[in-house]
Formats: C-alpha cells, structure tokens, sequence
C-alpha cells in the first residue's frame, strides 16, 4: 500500500535533522562524475561497462543482487585516482545530503578497493578528510570516518589494511571499523581477529559491521558475540529471530537501514515488507540510510520518503525515528543534546 505524502508531510520530513550511519562514498559515485572521472583520469573502462548514462543507469534499474550490484561497484570506483577526485567525491556527498537536512554523518569507504589499484591509504584519506573537514565547517555537518574491510579479501589483508590506516586512527582522522561486501560466503567469524586487534589496541573505535541484508540472523549474532560490534549495518534479517530482536532491544543496538538499497537489491520485494513497525514495536532502534545512493536512486531525504510512502508514519513516530539516530551516532554528548533540541524544535513547529 502507498500513502499520499501530504506538501506538509514532506516539509516536515525535510526539516527533520537527520544523521546518516549507512552510506559508502564510493556509492556515490554517479555516471555524472564517473565518466567525466575517468576521461580527466585516461581511465579505460571494462569493454562491457555501460558507454553512456542512460546504459549505466538501465543497469542501476536492474539489479539481481548484491553481488550483481558490487561487481559494477568495483569498476565504478577504478575512475577514483587522485586525492582531489575523492575529494570532489566526498563533497558532492555532502553537499548533496545538507540539502535533504542531513546535519552527522558516518561514511564508509573501502581503502581496499583503492590499494589493490595502486591507490595509497594517504591519497584516499587525505581526499575525504578535506571534504569531512569541509563539511564540518561550511555545512555545519559533523562527521566520522568508519574504514571497512572487504569480506571477500583475506583477514591477513585486513589486518595489513588497519596496519595502514593506524595513522590515521592515531590522528582521530578514522572513527570506526566495519565489514562489506559479499555477506553470505564469507561469514563475521572469518575477521575475528582484525576486530579483536583494533579492540585491544584502539579501544575508542567504534565497531561495526554489515550483517543480516543477505545473511540470516546468525550473522547478526556473530557480529555481537565474535567481533563484538556495537552496531549492525542493515539487520533486515533479525527480524526471522524473536530472541536476537529481544536482545538488540535489550542492548539497544541500532541498526543501520537502508530502504532503497533493499528494494534495489532485492532483499525485501516491497519497502512496506521492512520489518519497521516490529522494530518499534520491540523497542529496537534503527536509523534511515541511503547505503549508496547514486546507484540506488536516492540520498537520504528519498530513503525517509519511500518509507513514509509505505508507512504513513505520524509526527511523534518520526521523532522517535529521529532521535534513536542522534542516540546511536558515534559523538559527544553535547552533540547529541544539540542535534536533539533541533529535533524537537522542528517536530513542534510541525504539530
Ligand atoms: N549494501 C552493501 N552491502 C555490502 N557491501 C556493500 N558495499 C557497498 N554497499 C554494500
Ligand atoms: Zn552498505
């Protein structure tokens, strides 16, 4: 069933401070940018990579699954080369989600996708760091670094890529650790120890991980109990297990949906089948993400109306929505108090 956004509705949902948990920035990486990227860069694409937009965008109409996504994915990021191209990248992002009332944000990137190409950790993290910066001062966004490890690589790979990055987490420059990429074969338990390492020696980073868009529900338990992570990217799964939904509720440990991302890859067959009226129900916390836009048809503000095409949510439902984000974002406690006063702010505007 589709509801009727009311003009009023959608101001709301626009005003609404949003945090955003869940969104990769190579995944926004468009045909806009992509192909002027690889000209600038003298990038020869894959003889079989779509030529035009309309091409590119007929393969982002059609994907199987995950891995049929990932694949163009891979490619899609080969055009990144120079620290002003993950820059340019970063910033659009950013730009682009203030616009939808994006105020934190948590952005994943995948260093290993750029290392096996010749790309240095300094030439990426430098880029989106200027464009993080940038965004803190321009925008008034407050943002986190969360490096992720790609699960179809090695735990030895993983482990030299956080050798790497430990500049970096020195610096404060990465705020987090998360795991992506092909979920099913390759299960949490094959990077416990690149999760035990960064706890015992960076113990202020916040652990994440991808689990439970393909993989079932035991995938989700073993990113708790093995790489003893804080948060679950996506989660969609926890739904077919009553005792996992009973102790994310009890641990109040977020999940980081991404609606569209969903629909597109074809975890769910309808954005009305997510599991978010028993989420709520239950006491389970989630927040609302684009995952990677550019390919799956919408930032932030989208994913926040697709649900609301399905849900019909009311006013204080989408305070609470809203608040469970600032109380699962990685920031300081008089971030989080300022981020929920504009909260109610806007909701009481609304009434
Ligand atoms: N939705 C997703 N799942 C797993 N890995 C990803 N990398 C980028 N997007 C992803
Ligand atoms: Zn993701």
């Amino acid at each position: 069933m589709s509801t009727e956004i009311s003009p009023e509705m959608h101001a709301f949902l626009h005003e609404l401070p949003k945090c955003e948990h869940h969104v990769h920035l190579e995944g926004t990486l468009g045909p806009e940018l992509l192909f002027p990227l690889a000209k600038r860069n003298n990038i020869e694409l894959p003889k079989d990579f779509p030529t035009t937009v309309e091409e590119l965008q007929y393969k982002y109409d059609n994907f199987k699954d995950l891995q049929d996504f990932l694949d163009l994915y891979y490619v899609g990021m080969g055009v990144l080369i120079t620290e002003e191209d993950f820059y340019e990248l970063a910033w659009a992002y950013f730009t682009k989600a203030h616009a939808d009332g994006l105020h934190h944000a948590e952005t994943f990137f995948d260093p290993q996708g750029h290392l096996e190409r010749g790309i240095s950790m300094e030439t990426v993290v430098n880029g989106f760091k200027k464009a993080c910066d940038q965004a803190e001062k321009e925008l008034g966004i407050t943002t986190k670094l969360i490096m992720c490890l790609l699960r179809h690589l090695p735990a030895k790979d993983g482990l030299d890529t956080i050798q790497l990055a430990k500049p970096y987490y020195q610096k404060g420059w990465i705020h987090g650790l998360g795991l992506d990429s092909s979920e099913k074969p390759f299960p949490p338990e094959l990077f416990e120890e690149c999760y035990a390492h960064m706890a015992e020696h960076h113990p202020e980073v916040l652990l994440t991980a991808h689990a439970g868009e393909e993989g079932g529900p035991e995938f989700i338990h073993k990113s708790l109990d093995l790489l003893n992570v804080t948060r679950i990217d996506h989660g969609v799964n926890s739904i077919k297990d009553p005792l996992l939904i009973k102790k994310l509720a009890e641990q109040q440990t977020m999940l980081s949906l991404c609606p569209m991302s969903n629909l597109k890859l074809r975890v769910v067959e309808d954005i009305g089948d997510l599991p978010i009226r028993e989420w709520i129900a239950a006491g389970v916390p989630f927040s609302i993400n684009s995952d990677d836009p550019a390919y799956f048809g919408g930032y932030i503000l989208d994913n926040y109306l697709a649900v609301q095409d399905k849900f019909g949510f009311d006013i204080p439902t989408w305070k609470l929505i809203a608040q469970n984000g600032v109380n699962g974002s990685f920031v300081a406690k008089a971030r989080k108090d300022e981020l929920l006063r504009l909260i109610d702010e806007v909701c009481a505007k609304h009434q």
